[in-house]
């Protein structure tokens, strides 16, 4: 079966320019006032009334004749007989004559005869006549017919985005449907027959997965201002895909895939499009993107996303989201921008423009640094995690230690984190950050936060179990925690310790090297081997599973809990929360160590006060 080959990367300018050359505009919709914010009108609104409509009190007091008030103080106020009263929303029944005053509210119809007010604060009312402490001039005090809008006036000009604002201003006009332009309905086709939607039960074992795409790419079409429709899944077979795409594009002004972009022999949708549509091209030469696609199917516009969720959102953001926006009328996006420092060295040879994900830290001085948050296109986390893209040339070898980048926001609003750590997963550590005001925790492990510590980059490291090299840092604060092996409930395979897991069949759930519960459990295995006078190694080979350890420090009880396993190595806590048996084999101090350079900052203050909170507690 022929195989797609990426050999000519289009250019990213080449692929804007393909999305801009398709029409992605809908048409005209009229929509009602109360759904018109944010829409984008199409035609002026001139105003059909006055507003207000009529000659109108500004303030509670009375109405009257301005010369009859000419002259009059505190001293020697007009006196004036009151020949009625008129409130706001009734027709006035009383006219104003010479000597005369009309006690009115604000808001209320002026009646005829009076040409100003004056607010009853400086006026004496006496039974049937009232004393005007106050001299006004004809208009004072009075808001007349049309001095807010006058009828024929132009209001709101074609493009305007409707605010709550300009909702005021049609309010008053009267004007209860607006013509705006249509948002573009964008239709969300996912492929791939291992997709599940969020709410089913997903089948692990079968490689059932989640289906992200669609609901994150929806987001970002609203967000920029179209309708997302979600189409069900199209399968890998080439039919399948063919009819919902055809359904989608009939139906909509764009049709964003994701998946099925690439070279496996199920990569198939390019032919579809082919075949169907028009394919204005696929591959460009961005990282990550590469196999995107570009064309069109029906009268539709259409894009092909690839299928790994980074890939897919880093894509749309470049090159869709622009598009929807123009087509939405919508003005682009500020893109927020700060620069920064790498905090690191960061290689880079592919000859693509590199889209690259990184996250920001505040460092002693108040001066941004900038980190790579690369766990690969397919873990959301690389996105949750990162604050904005840094764009690397294609022609770029590497970026160097301190060299200083721009980064683009994902959004304006987005902050670096009060607090930067890493380390060890703990779970009253994520108890502490819960208190604390946006902090970032990259739970990577004892190890690397030791090393980011040393080349600083975080704030805080958290460190637990025996570390082979110590680090020159301050402590903040620290707790105790109990580990051992979590094991079935009631431990109806009796393990009391490392020992029966050498001796016994018993299937091990390991943790990652880069843990501090693994160091803890390396000593504990080098003890035995002492004590049986044997190499560490036999005690090692001895223990099934031991090589394969998980990085999070529940994953080993929930192999326990699935029955997957006969013993994980764990925290005391979580088998007490998972209602699962527990082999105490010791406790392991968890050390919070600040970077110096960081100590007045104030997310590292909050957390010296977390901190102290517990030790106190216990
Ligand atoms: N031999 C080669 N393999 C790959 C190449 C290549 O050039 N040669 N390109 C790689 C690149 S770059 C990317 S990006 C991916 C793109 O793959 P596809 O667009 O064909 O996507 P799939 O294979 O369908 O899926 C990839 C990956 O993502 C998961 N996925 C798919 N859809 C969703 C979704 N809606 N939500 C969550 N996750 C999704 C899917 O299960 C796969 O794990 O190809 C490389 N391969
Ligand atoms: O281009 Mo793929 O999108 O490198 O990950």
């Amino acid at each position: 079966m022929e195989r797609k080959e990426f050999r000519d990367l289009a250019s990213p300018e080449e692929a804007r320019e393909a999305i801009r050359s398709l029409s992605l505009e809908g048409g005209i919709n009229r929509v009602p006032l109360s759904e018109a914010r944010g829409r984008v009108l199409v035609a002026r609104l001139d105003a059909e009334l006055d507003v207000p409509g009529f000659d109108r009190a500004s303030l509670d007091g009375y109405a009257l004749r301005a010369r009859d008030t000419f002259g009059a103080d505190e001293a020697d106020p007009a006196d004036l007989e009151i020949v009625g009263e008129v409130h706001a929303g009734e027709e006035p029944d009383v006219a104003v004559g010479e000597g005369e005053a009309v006690e009115i509210s604000t808001g209320a119809v002026m009646p005829a005869g009076a040409d100003a007010m004056v607010p009853v604060e400086r006026t004496t009312p006496a039974g049937e006549r009232v004393q005007i402490r106050t001299s006004v001039a004809p208009g004072d005090n009075v808001m007349f017919a049309g001095a807010d809008v006058a009828a024929g006036e132009r209001a709101l000009g074609p493009g305007t985005r409707i605010t709550p604002r300009d909702i005021g201003l049609l309010s008053a006009l009267g004007i209860d449907e607006v013509p705006v332009r249509a948002k573009p309905t964008v239709g969300i086709v996912s492929t791939g027959d291992e997709l599940v939607r969020p709410g089913e039960d997903v089948a692990s074992e079968r490689g059932e997965i989640y289906d992200v795409n669609s609901y994150t790419i929806a987001a970002g079409v609203e967000d920029a201002g179209g309708e997302a429709i979600l189409y069900p899944h199209a399968g890998d077979d080439q039919d399948e895909m063919e009819r919902i795409l055809r359904e989608a594009a009939a139906e909509c002004d764009l049709v964003l895939s994701s998946g099925s972009t690439s070279a496996s022999a199920v990569d198939v949708i390019y032919r579809v499009i082919e075949e169907q549509g028009e394919l204005l091209l696929h591959g460009v030469g961005v990282k990550p993107g590469k196999p995107m696609l570009v064309g069109r199917l029906e009268e539709s516009a259409y894009v092909g996303l690839p299928g790994y969720p980074v890939s897919a959102m880093m894509v749309f953001r470049t090159f869709v989201a622009p598009a929807i926006r123009e087509a939405a009328g919508l003005p682009e996006t500020e893109t927020a921008t700060v620069e920064g420092r790498m905090a690191g060295q960061e290689r880079y040879d592919e000859g693509r423009l590199r889209l690259m994900p990184v996250g920001l830290v505040t460092d002693g001085d108040g001066e941004t640094l900038v980190y790579p948050v690369d766990k690969g296109s397919g873990a959301t986390t690389s996105l949750a995690e990162a604050d904005g893209v840094v764009e690397v040339a294609p022609e770029t070898d590497y970026l160097e230690t301190g060299e200083s980048v721009t980064v683009s926001l994902f959004s304006p609003d987005v902050r670096p984190p009060t607090l930067l750590g890493v380390g060890e997963d703990d779970p009253t550590l994520s108890r502490l950050l819960d208190g604390l005001d946006n902090p970032r925790y990259l739970s990577e492990g004892s190890r690397p936060g030791l090393r980011r510590l040393r080349e600083g980059l975080p704030d805080v490291a958290v460190l637990a179990g025996p570390t082979d090299r110590d680090v020159d840092a301050e402590e903040l604060g620290s707790w105790e925690r109990e580990w051992g092996l979590l094991v079935k409930p009631g431990n109806p395979d009796r393990i009391e310790g490392v020992a029966d897991l050498v001796d016994e069949d018993v299937q091990f759930v390991n943790r990652t090297t880069d843990s501090g519960l693994r160091s803890s459990l390396g000593a504990a295995v080098a003890d035995l081997a002492e004590r049986r006078d044997v190499e560490r190694h036999d005690i090692v080979d001895a223990i099934t599973g031991f090589d394969l350890g998980l990085r999070a420090h529940e994953s080993p009880a929930r192999k326990v809990l699935a029955d997957e396993a006969g013993a994980g190595l764990g925290l005391r806590e979580t088998a007490d929360r998972l209602d699962l048996g527990f082999v105490s084999l010791g406790s392991q101090r968890v050390r919070v160590l600040v970077n110096s350079d960081r100590r007045s900052k104030p997310g590292v203050a909050e957390l010296e006060d977390a901190l102290e909170s517990i030790a106190t507690d216990r």
